[in-house]
Formats: C-alpha cells, structure tokens, sequence
C-alpha cells in the first residue's frame, strides 16, 4: 500500500445567487469544506463537507468540520491503509464519535481516491454499484418572495431544468405560509410537483393543520414537520395524514432510519451523504427504507460540486429513488469550482461517468476563493520584511 502523503482542508465561502430564505436562517453565501488527500504514489481525491447557516441546521460548523479534520481524524487517517476505505473509517470511528459531515468529507475523498485508482466510477464501489445515469433534480423555491419564487418557477420549468419544487416554510404563521405555498401550487399547476420543508419548525398541533391544508393544496410532501427527535410527533402525522411526511434532519444514519422505520415514523426518508457520515452509511440508510417500504428521495445540504457529484454516485445506486434527489447545489452558487461543471439537462443531473467522482477542482478559483488564501501581495510584503 502506498501510505497517505498529504491531507488539506479548507473552507470556501461562495455567495448565493439570490438570498435563500429558510425557517432558521437566510443563506446569503455557502461555506464549502474540502478535503484534498494525496498519497505517497500521488493519487489524489478530494472529499466536501457542507453544512447550512453555520450552526443554525446542525451540530456541525463549517469551522468545527475542518477542525475535526485537521486535529482528530488526519492523524489516524496517516496510520490507516487508504485503499481499505471501509476499514479506515471504522478505525476513524473508533476514536471519533459523531462529525457525521467530518467524516463524509473524508470518506468521499477516499472513495474518490479508490476509484482514480482502479479506474472506475465512485459509483461502481458502493452496493451493487450503478443502476441509472441520471436523476431527477427538484429546486428550492426559497427567495422570500411569492412573487419572485413563482417567476423563477417558470423561468426554471422553460429551461427544462426543474420540475420538482421544494419551498421552504416555517418562519410565518401557518396559515401564512400555506397561502403562499399554494399561491405558488396554483400557478405551477400540473407542470410540476410542488412540496414543502418546514425545518422542524412546527408543533405537533400546527402540522396537523398545515398538512391538512397543504394536501387540500395539492401538495406531494411534508418534509420534517416537527423536531428532529420526536418520532413519535412524526409516527402520529404519518398515519393521520394522507400526504406523506419526509424525514429530514431526523436521519443522521442508519441507526435513526432503523428508529424511525420501526416506528413508522416517516414515509419517506430524505437520503443524505452528509449527515448519515458518508456515502456507505447513506447507503444502508438507503437499505433499511427499502426493507421497510419507506421511500427514497436524495436530499442536499447544498454542497458545491464535489459533495453534489458524490450525492450522485449514491444514488445512482439505489434501485428505487421514486420521490428523485434535490442536487442542485451548485446551480444556488454564484462561482462553479468545478473545472468542468456538473451537467444538469431534461429536468435531470447527470452522474459523471469518469473514474472516482469524475471531477475536478478548479485549482484557481479554488485559491482565489479559499477562506486562509494569503494574497499575493501580502506574500510579496512578508517576504520582504
Ligand atoms: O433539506 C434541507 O433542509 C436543506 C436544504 C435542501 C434544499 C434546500 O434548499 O435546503
Ligand atoms: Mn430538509
């Protein structure tokens, strides 16, 4: 085995294209966590850890990720055989409890490296490996604005880029919110499946009433009601309610999918690499929805390529994906750091076929946008002095 030569990390602040208005927080740029990993032969895979609005959404900062990384993960990665990206990971596990988007990142790059090394797709390393080439992608119509987010609608359903709508609700009063969902719905119409994230922001009490309107609405899905722990809430609206409810930030792994299958508590779950800890963790996640009739969706924390690329490589593993994936992250960002952007056409995404994730950093924009970037300048004036 070739030993690992080198780990990197950095975070990268983007700004947004517009304003992303969600119940905890208004994004307004996105901090992206990489991880470069090279060993001693010179292969090298690149892994993301992105979460949202800092530490609105999660336990995970971009900051802490990197830390975690940096301080806790690097060294026993150094003692680990980097071709064995399952054993690794345990021996990582051993010592390191949680950082679910710490270690995905890590894993990712792993993978990555793995497939660069024997020529094949990240995809071709996990389950059965690739069942399809492309995946329905949804959009998030979350501007604040019912006005703006209808025109975007549109705009996004004529480019054949979208058709799937996800609007983000829980900051106003319910029926507010649900007045503004179908205001949207109305426009929309059959052209396009329209469903809502609330972010745990509603009681038991207030998604009983927001999921009867919304479904009156016309709405395909509730996603996470309620907070995060309370599968019992979720079990209860689950079969009460003909719209199905979504599990969202109730899911940080296989663990959780087996409580919440269990208990009924969802009818779908919202499969993401980020916070089951990896794209083999989301995979059993995946796993245990299946055994247990629950459907599948690929969910975001809004990642840039690279965590948007890996997202693909999992789903396109999974044999049933029948509510599609929301991997549009890139398209939220106003700078690609992708030397070749990810292809999104037909109302799909393209899984990159090429060996590992099948992308590229774009080593300059890279520089230029990285958080600890030391300017030339000042490069010039230290030297000097
Ligand atoms: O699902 C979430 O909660 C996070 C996210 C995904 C799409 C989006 O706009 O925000
Ligand atoms: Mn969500």
């Amino acid at each position: 085995m070739a030993p690992i030569g080198e780990i990197d990390t950095f975070i990268v602040d983007v700004p947004t294209i517009r304003p992303h208005v969600l119940a905890m927080t208004t994004m307004r740029h996105q901090s992206i966590v990489l991880v470069r990993i090279r060993d001693a032969d010179g292969i090298e895979g690149v892994g993301e850890g992105t979460t949202i609005g800092g530490l609105s959404y999660g336990e995970e900062s971009p900051e802490s990720i990197k830390l975690a990384i940096d301080t806790y993960i690097a060294p026993i990665l150094k003692t680990c055989d980097p071709t064995r990206v399952g054993l690794a990971m345990a021996t990582i596990g051993k010592s390191v409890a949680g950082n679910h988007i710490a270690k995905c990142a890590v894993e990712t790059a792993l993978l990555d490296m793995a497939g660069r090394r024997l020529g094949i797709p990240v995809s071709e390393l996990i389950g059965g490996g690739r069942v399809r080439d492309r995946l329905p992608v949804a959009w998030t119509l979350a501007s604040g604005d019912t006005g703006r987010d209808i025109e975007e609608a549109e705009r996004v359903l004529t480019a054949r880029r979208h058709r799937i709508f996800k609007l983000k609700i829980g900051k106003h009063a319910v029926r507010d919110d649900v007045a503004h969902v179908a205001e949207i719905k109305r426009a929309i119409g059959d052209r396009g499946s329209v469903r809502v994230d609330v972010n745990q922001h509603w009681s038991e009490a207030q998604a009983d009433l927001g999921m009867r309107m919304l479904q009156d609405a016309g709405v395909d899905l509730v996603e996470q009601p309620v907070r995060r722990g309370d599968i019992s809430a979720m079990a209860r609206l689950s079969a009460k309610h003909i719209i199905p409810l979504m599990a969202d930030e109730a899911l940080h792994g296989p663990l959780d999918a087996f409580a919440i299958a269990s208990r009924a508590g969802a009818r779908i779950f919202a499969v993401k690499i980020a916070q089951s800890g990896g794209l083999l963790p989301a995979h059993a996640v995946a796993t245990i929805a299946q055994a247990a009739g629950v459907g599948l969706y690929g969910g975001t924390m809004l990642e840039a390529g690279v965590g948007t690329a890996a997202s693909a490589h999992l789903c396109a593993t999974l044999p049933s994906l029948e509510w599609g994936t929301e991997l549009f992250g890139p398209l939220l960002l106003t700078e690609e750091i992708l030397a070749e952007p990810l292809r999104y056409a037909d109302f799909e995404l393209e899984v990159p076929d090429g060996p590992g994730l099948g992308v590229t950093l774009d080593a300059d924009r890279v520089d230029f946008y990285r958080r600890d970037r030391v300017a030339p300048r000042l490069h010039a004036v230290s030297e000097r002095s």
